[in-house]
C-alpha cells in the first residue's frame, strides 16, 4: 500500500514509499478534500514543546529523570468526556507522584492522549458467527460496530481525530497549568473507587507525607506556586500517515519539520521497516520519536534505526521501548542493550510489558496478567541493572476508569470478572488502582 497526501509543498520523501497497515480508503476524492483541509488547520502542539521534552527525554537518557508514558490503547470518540480524561490524568498524575516521590527521581510525564486513534491489527478481517468483515483499525479510520457500512474506511474520521484531538488536549493543557495538578492537590487525585483499593490506601499515606513536606518547604520559604503546575506532554503512534503528513509543518524558527500533531510520537512494533515509509517519515521530523522492539529485533535493526533516526546521536531524539514479554526479556533484552551501548549511542530505553504478554482468557477475551506485567518490568530492571545501563521508563497501557480489562492485581479482578466491565476498543489496560499498584512496586525497583 501507499500513501494517499497530496502534497506539493515540502519534499515528503515518505510518500513514495511503501507503508504497512494504511486504510484503503474507498474514495479517494474525498480523502483529498479532508487532507486538504486538514492540511490548513492549525497545529496541535508548538515545535519549542517538543524541543523541551526532546531534552527532557535526554536526562531519561542520560540516566537523571524517569518516563512514565501511559494511556489507552486505542481512544475512542465517545470517551472524549470531561469525566474520562479527567480520570486518565488523575491516574497518571497519582503514578508520577508515587514514582517521584517514593524513588526521588524527576518523572517525565506523557500521555498516550489526544491523538492514540489508529490501530495496526495482526489480521485484515475479522469473523463473528461466520460473518467476515474489515478488522476495526482504530476510530480515525472505522467503526468498532460490527457492521459493513461502519468498517468501511472513512476519510472524514480524520476530521473528527483532529478535533478530539484538540478538544482532549485543550482540557489536558487546562487541568495542568490552571490549578487542578498543583500537588497541595494529591489528595483530591485519590477519590471515588480507588480510594478504598489496598493502593489507594497506600497512596493516601505517602499523599500525608507529602504534606508534611510541603508544609516545611513553605515554612522554609519556598514559592508554593512552584507547585502548581506540571509538565505533561501528549503521544501517541504515527500510523496513518495521511493524517501525519497533512499536520506535518516546517518550523518558521529553524526550517525543520515537525509532525504538530503530539509532542512524541512513535512506530510501532508492524511499521517499522527499514526501508518503508514510516521510518523515512519519522528520520525528517524532529518530534523526539520512540520505535517499538518486539522480540524478533536483532542487533542489526537496533543500530540501523538509530543509523536512521539518530544519526547525531543526540540523547533524547530516540526512545526503544522494548517489549518482549515476561518469558524473553531477561533473555532477549541484554544483547540488544549491550550492542547499542556499545555503539556509542544514547538512546532512552523504555518498557512496555504489556504488548508482549497478551493472551486470551478461558472467557474468550483478550486479557493480561497484572503479575506477567509486573515480571516483565522486573526483568528489564534487572537487565539494565547488570549491564550498568539505565531503566529510563514504562510505557503502559491504562485508564482511570474501574474497568476489568486485565486480570491479577491487589484489589484482584478474576477470570470470571473479565466480562464486567471490559470497555476497551483494543487491548486490555491497566484500571485505576492495578496502575497505582504498578507504580508503587516500579518505585521499589527504582529505589
Ligand atoms: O495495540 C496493539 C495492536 O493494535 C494490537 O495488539 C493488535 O491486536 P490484534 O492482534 O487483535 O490485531
Ligand atoms: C500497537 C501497539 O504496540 P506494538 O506496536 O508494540 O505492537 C500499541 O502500543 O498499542
Ligand atoms: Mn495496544
Amino acid at each position: 500500500m501507499t500513501v494517499n497526501v497530496d502534497t506539493t509543498a515540502q519534499d515528503f520523501s515518505w510518500l513514495s514509499l511503501p507503508a504497512a497497515q494504511q486504510p484503503e480508503w474507498p474514495d479517494s476524492e474525498a480523502l483529498r478534500k479532508v487532507l486538504a483541509e486538514l492540511a490548513s488547520y492549525p497545529p496541535l502542539v508548538f515545535a519549542g514543546e517538543c524541543d523541551q521534552l526532546r531534552a527532557r527525554l535526554g536526562a531519561v537518557a542520560r540516566g537523571e529523570a524517569f518516563l512514565l508514558q501511559g494511556g489507552d490503547c486505542a481512544e475512542a470518540f465517545d470517551a472524549v468526556s470531561a469525566d474520562h480524561i479527567r480520570n486518565k490524568l488523575k491516574t497518571l498524575l497519582q503514578m508520577a507522584v508515587v514514582l517521584t516521590y517514593a524513588a526521588s527521581v524527576p518523572v517525565v510525564k506523557v500521555g498516550r492522549i489526544a491523538g492514540q486513534y489508529s490501530k495496526p491489527r495482526s489480521k485484515s478481517t475479522e469473523t463473528r458467527d461466520g460473518v467476515t468483515l474489515p478488522v476495526y483499525r482504530g476510530d480515525s479510520v472505522n467503526g468498532f460496530d460490527f457492521t459493513p457500512e461502519s468498517r468501511i474506511p472513512d476519510p472524514e474520521r480524520l476530521k473528527r481525530m483532529y478535533h478530539a484531538s484538540s478538544s482532549t488536549l485543550n482540557l489536558v493543557r487546562a487541568f495542568t497549568t490552571g490549578g487542578y495538578a498543583d500537588l497541595r492537590q494529591v489528595h483530591a487525585w485519590n477519590q471515588d473507587f480507588v480510594r478504598n483499593s489496598p493502593s489507594g490506601q497506600r497512596y493516601e499515606r505517602l499523599a500525608k507525607e507529602i504534606d508534611n513536606a510541603l508544609a516545611f518547604m513553605n515554612a522554609c520559604g519556598v514559592d508554593p506556586e512552584e507547585f502548581k503546575t506540571v509538565e505533561f506532554y501528549s503521544s501517541h503512534e504515527a500510523l496513518v500517515l495521511d493524517y501525519e503528513t497533512a499536520l506535518t509543518r516546517t518550523d518558521s524558527r529553524t526550517g525543520d519539520l515537525y509532525d504538530v500533531s503530539g509532542h512524541m510520537v512513535w512506530i510501532g512494533e508492524r511499521t517499522r521497516q527499514l526501508d518503508h515509509a514510516h521510518i523515512e517519515f519519522a528520520s525528517k521530523i524532529r518530534n523526539p520519536l520512540g520505535v517499538k522492539l518486539g522480540p524478533t529485533t536483532s542487533v542489526d535493526d537496533a543500530l540501523e534505526l538509530i543509523d536512521r533516526l539518530d544519526p547525531d546521536r543526540e540523547p533524547g531524539r530516540l526512545s526503544f521501548i522494548t517489549r518482549m514479554g515476561a518469558g524473553k526479556v531477561r533473555d532477549l533484552l541484554p544483547n540488544l542493550v549491550e550492542k547499542v551501548t556499545a555503539s556509542g549511542a544514547q538512546v532512552a530505553w523504555i518498557c512496555d510489558p504489556m504488548h508482549g504478554n497478551t493472551f486470551e482468557a478461558s472467557s474468550g477475551h483478550k486479557t493480561r496478567n497484572f503479575d506477567d506485567v509486573l515480571d516483565e518490568v522486573k526483568g528489564f530492571f534487572e537487565v539494565h541493572r547488570a549491564l550498568g545501563t539505565h531503566p529510563g521508563g514504562i510505557h503502559v497501557e491504562l485508564t482511570g476508569d474501574d474497568v476489568t480489562e486485565c486480570v491479577g492485581g491487589g484489589d484482584e479482578v478474576f477470570v470470571d470478572d473479565l466480562h464486567q466491565r471490559y470497555e476497551t476498543a483494543c487491548d486490555p489496560r491497566l484500571n485505576r488502582s492495578q496502575s497505582l499498584d504498578l507504580a508503587f512496586l516500579v518505585a521499589e525497583m527504582l529505589r
